[in-house]
């Protein structure tokens, strides 16, 4: 049964996660978010941030501009003063300059801090993915679901400024300025707000500035209501992010395998489960509708009231010759900001659930990274003269612990050729594996001689994207062999029409057959010259003679070289000179005598 990670992340068969405590939930939010400050790019990142928030404060200038204008336009309407007119347009004339290139720079800084700091955390991520094999070892165990979408859209769901998805840094600032503009108007509003008089008990009380608690109280009614009302929309949007990368990655994958589906007739029993993926889609959509409709209900109702209930409170002293009609419209603007700003969290309050969700799945990739258990195989460097690879104590287990080969102590000396055999299933394949460093899981020791160049070489090749020269060169960069030697590399391994090729960038990996792909692998090992080589059934799509051709130019070209590979044909057995056997959980070795192979 898998188990929950410290992020509350479950493994991907499991679906969702139990929810977080808020305390943690805002601690992992916090360390995501801080690194970048500290960063070497911390100096851009101090000044954006600096400006950015003074520019809050120039914001809320605007708005108390705006609405000081806004009672002189109206006291001028009362007292019918016509001269006052055109005055009165300059200056709106020039605030509304102000506020163009106030918003204008704003985002430019946003967007410019946006892609910085997503490079940041990109190229950390990406780092930390990679490094020790973190990767192979999330996909190999099947740790979470797809860490490709959390590094590409997660990432920059959270930093982004500009488009769609209003980002982390944008809503704190957001936030950060209608705390100044709330209390801006607060104080407009306290000018001609009287006072709300009661009596308590025989004494009569009289609180200051009836319209600002009036306000504030509408601001925070309509907030708890919504934040009500929103909670299962957080819910519905975080499974819908799993539901859609689930369909994504069944896409991708029948993408992937389109031949072989193809050749399985099994077209329609595929479109059927990416019909399912996709219901499970569609069905949380309601979810997700329904959530937002009920948000988008309680935010009309809440901006609508907002410009009537202040009348319905002003409009008293207005009739009582208690303030103009430039203060009522001032003061229900005044009202309306602060309403409006108070109530930001009302409004973004689909963002930040967003934005939750985005954190969530980041910090269930931190912990898939960072859950790194300690490997039971050690790989060191160091043998004893004349040995090239060693195994002491060596056992193989599956990745949840029961027991898959015992393969004990097993010495390779240099230049001797050894085949593995065995049944399907056996561990051949996870014993290369463990030599290559790459199955942690078991107990024991892998040692390699100090100066051994290594190279293993699997059933399956790897070509990169990029031209066929490119995918022969590989993992040296193409520029440093020649076309020359290539071209005759691949006459060499019977693939010289390719010759006039190589440079042509196609899907290698899809157009080269299996048995072409091995004999570029051997292409490849011609060119690197490996002094240990490991092979992984790397003929096993060859036909008989190109498979003996395959071993023949091994033993002529590199006549040195210690083989060690996994072989299923015993006539490859000659080019051999030792076999470990798989077989009962055991191996034993033995020597072959070549001259009755
Ligand atoms: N990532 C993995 N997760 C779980 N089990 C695994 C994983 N990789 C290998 N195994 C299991 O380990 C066992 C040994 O697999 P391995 O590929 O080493 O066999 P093999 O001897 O090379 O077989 P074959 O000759 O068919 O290639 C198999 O039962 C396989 O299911």
């Amino acid at each position: 049964m898998p188990q929950p990670s410290q992020s509350g992340e479950v493994r991907r068969e499991t679906g969702l996660a139990p929810p977080q405590s808020s305390q943690a939930r805002w601690r992992d939010a916090w360390q995501l978010a801080s690194g970048y400050w500290t960063s070497p790019d911390w100096k851009f990142a101090w000044f954006a941030l600096i400006t950015l928030f003074f520019f809050q404060f120039g914001t809320a200038f605007i708005l108390l501009r705006t609405n000081q204008w806004q009672r002189q336009f109206f006291d001028v309407i009362e007292q019918r003063n016509a001269s006052q007119l055109v005055p009165l347009m300059i200056v709106f004339l020039g605030i509304m300059a102000m506020q163009v290139v106030m918003i204008l720079t704003e985002n430019l800084i946003d967007g410019l801090l946006s892609i910085r700091w997503r490079t940041y955390l990109t190229r950390d991520y990406l780092d930390r993915w990679m490094r020790r094999n973190r990767y192979a070892e999330i996909e190999r165990l099947r740790i979470i679901d797809n860490p490709d979408q959390r590094i590409a859209e997660d990432l920059n769901n959270i930093t982004s400024a500009v488009g769609t998805t209003v980002g982390a840094l944008h809503i704190v600032m957001r936030l950060i300025g209608s705390l100044v503009a709330a209390v801006t108007f607060a104080m407009i509003l306290l000018e001609t707000a009287p006072p709300i008089r009661f009596s308590l008990g025989g004494t009569a009380i009289s609180i200051p500035g009836s319209t600002v608690w009036y306000a504030a109280a509408y601001a925070l009614v309509g907030s708890y209501l919504t934040a009500k009302i929103g909670q299962p929309f957080i819910r519905a949007m975080m499974r819908q992010q799993h539901r859609e990368a689930d369909f994504r990655s069944g896409l991708i994958h029948v993408r992937r395998n389109a031949a072989q589906i193809g050749l399985a007739g099994a077209v329609a029993t595929e479109r059927q489960a990416l019909e399912q993926s996709f219901d499970a889609v569609r069905l949380n959509f309601r979810s997700v509708l329904y959530g937002s409709l009920g948000i988008t209900a309680a935010g009309s109702v809440y901006d609508r009231m907002g410009t009537v209930l202040p009348l319905f409170i002003m409009v008293p002293t207005y009739f009582a010759g208690g303030m103009s009609f430039g203060q009522l419209m001032a003061g229900r603007d005044a009202f309306g900001q602060l309403g409006m700003q108070l109530g930001y969290f009302v409004k973004s309050y689909q963002l930040i659930g967003q934005q939750v969700s985005y954190f969530n799945r980041i910090k269930g990739l931190d912990d898939a990274i960072d859950d790194a258990r300690p490997a039971g195989i050690a790989v060191g460097v160091g043998t004893p003269p004349g040995v090239v690879l060693m195994t002491e104590g060596l056992a193989l287990h599956r990745p949840h612990g029961a027991a898959l080969v015992e393969v004990g102590d097993w010495w390779v000396g240099v230049g001797e050729r050894w085949a593995l055999c065995g049944p399907s299933g056996a561990g051949k394949s996870t014993l290369i594996r463990a030599l290559a460093g790459l199955w942690p899981d078991g107990r024991g020791r892998v040692a390699m001689a100090q100066d051994s160049r290594a190279m293993v070489v699997p059933q399956r090749l790897y070509l990169p994207l990029g031209t066929l020269k490119a995918a022969i060169c590989f993992p040296d960069r193409p520029e440093a062999h020649d076309d020359a030697s290539i071209a005759a590399l691949l006459n060499q391994v019977r693939l010289g029409h390719l010759a006039d090729d190589i440079h042509g960038v196609r899907l290698w990996q899809e157009e080269l057959s299996p048995g072409e792909q091995q004999r570029i692998a051997l292409a490849r090992i011609l060119l690197q010259r490996p002094t240990l080589l490991v092979l992984d059934e790397a003929t096993s799509a060859l036909d008989g003679d190109n498979a003996r051709h395959f071993y023949e130019c091994l033993g002529a070209a590199l006549p040195q070289t210690t083989i060690i590979s996994v072989i299923h044909d015993d006539a490859l057995l000659r080019y051999h000179d030792h076999r470990l056997i798989f077989a009962d959980g055991r191996v034993r070795s033995e020597a072959i005598d070549t001259a009755t192979t």
